[in-house]
C-alpha cells in the first residue's frame, strides 16, 4: 500500500505494519496506527503489551523488523532519533543529570537556542537573543514554572520536573508530541496542575499519549488504540473503548484494574487507574 498520507492528508504520523522481533519474541506484531492532525490519541494496554517498544520504533531508538513509519508524508523509517526530532516528532524528555544542576530558565534557553540554530550556550542566547528569552518566559508561564525558574532542577518538586520535561519537548517546536506517562509517580497534590497543563497543550500539536492512568486517558483522549501482546486489539473513541467487551476481557485478571473497567459506554468515568500498579 502506498501513499496513505496523500490519500488522507489529515494523517500526520502513520505506523504501517510495524513488526519488532527480539529473537523469538515478537514485541510488536503488525501494528498500524494513524495519528491525525491535532489528535489527542492515547495508546493503552496492559503491562508488557508492547507500548514502550512501539514508542521506541516511532522515535527511532529501535529499527523495525518489518513495516514503515511515515511522518507528514515522508518515510522516516531509516532516520536516526535526532533527525526525527528535527522533522517535528518529539518525545517527552527524561531529565538527565546534565540538566539537574541547571535551572528551568537555563535549560529552556539552551533547548530553544539549539532549536533556533543559535548554538548550545544558553547564557549567550539569553543575553543576545530577545526571541530566546521571550519564548523561554512563555514556556515557563505556560508550564507553571515561572516561580521556580531560577532554582536548580534537582531541588524541584517531582511534578515541576515532569512539567519541565513537557516544556522542553515543546521548546523543540514539535508537530507530533509523544507524551510518555506524564503523571507517572506524581503525588496526588501535584497532579491537578499537570493534568490542566496537559489539557491545555497547543491544539495544533498532534499528541500520542502513552499512559496507564485512566483518569487522564479518558479526560484527554478523543481516540484510543489498545495494544495487547504487541498487536492492536482495537481502536476507537472513548465510548467505544469503554464499552468494548474485548477491552474489558483484556484487563480481567489484572487485579483491581478489572473492577474499574466499565461495563457500558455510559460509565467512561468509572475507568480510573488501569495498570497503576506498575508504578507502585
Ligand atoms: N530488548 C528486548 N529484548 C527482548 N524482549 C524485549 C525487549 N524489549 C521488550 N521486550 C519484550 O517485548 C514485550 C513488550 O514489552 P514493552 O516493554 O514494549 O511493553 P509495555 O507495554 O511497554 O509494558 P509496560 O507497560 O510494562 O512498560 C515484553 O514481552 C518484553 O519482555
Amino acid at each position: 500500500m502506498s501513499g496513505v498520507n496523500s490519500a488522507h492528508p489529515e494523517v500526520v504520523l502513520s505506523a504501517q505494519g510495524l513488526v519488532k522481533r527480539f529473537g523469538g519474541i515478537t514485541a510488536t506484531s503488525n501494528v498500524t496506527l494513524n495519528l491525525h492532525r491535532g489528535a489527542r490519541h492515547a495508546l493503552i494496554g496492559p503491562n508488557g503489551a508492547g507500548k514502550t517498544t512501539l514508542i521506541n520504533l516511532l522515535t527511532g531508538v529501535l529499527q523495525p523488523s518489518e513495516g514503515r513509519i511515515v511522518l507528514e508524508g515522508q518515510d522516516i523509517t531509516q532516520l536516526a532519533p535526532h533527525q526525527r526530532v528535527r522533522r517535528g516528532m518529539v518525545r517527552t524528555f527524561q531529565i538527565n543529570q546534565l540538566f539537574d544542576s541547571m535551572t528551568p530558565l537555563q535549560t529552556l534557553a539552551l533547548v530553544i537556542s539549539q532549536q533556533k540554530g543559535l548554538g548550545a550556550q544558553w547564557w549567550h542566547a539569553l543575553g543576545a537573543s530577545k526571541d530566546v528569552a521571550q519564548r523561554a518566559q512563555q514556556l515557563l508561564e505556560q508550564f507553571h514554572l515561572a516561580d521556580v525558574q531560577n532554582q536548580p532542577t534537582q531541588v524541584l518538586a517531582y511534578g515541576k520536573r515532569r512539567l519541565l520535561e513537557i516544556a522542553i519537548a515543546l521548546a523543540c517546536e514539535p508537530r507530533v508530541l509523544l507524551l510518555d506517562e506524564p503523571v507517572a509517580g506524581v503525588p496526588a497534590g501535584e497532579r491537578e496542575e499537570l493534568l490542566q497543563t496537559v489539557a491545555a497543550l497547543p491544539a495544533d500539536v498532534s499528541v500520542l499519549l502513552i499512559e496507564h492512568d485512566m483518569d487522564l486517558v479518558f479526560s484527554f483522549a478523543s481516540r484510543m488504540t489498545v495494544l495487547v501482546n504487541g498487536a492492536v486489539l482495537t481502536e476507537g473513541d472513548p465510548e467505544q473503548i469503554a464499552s468494548d467487551p474485548q477491552v474489558k476481557a483484556v484487563y480481567l485478571g489484572h487485579g483491581e484494574e478489572a473492577a474499574r473497567v466499565p461495563s457500558g459506554g455510559s460509565a467512561v468515568h468509572e475507568v480510573t487507574s488501569v495498570g497503576a500498579d506498575r508504578h507502585a
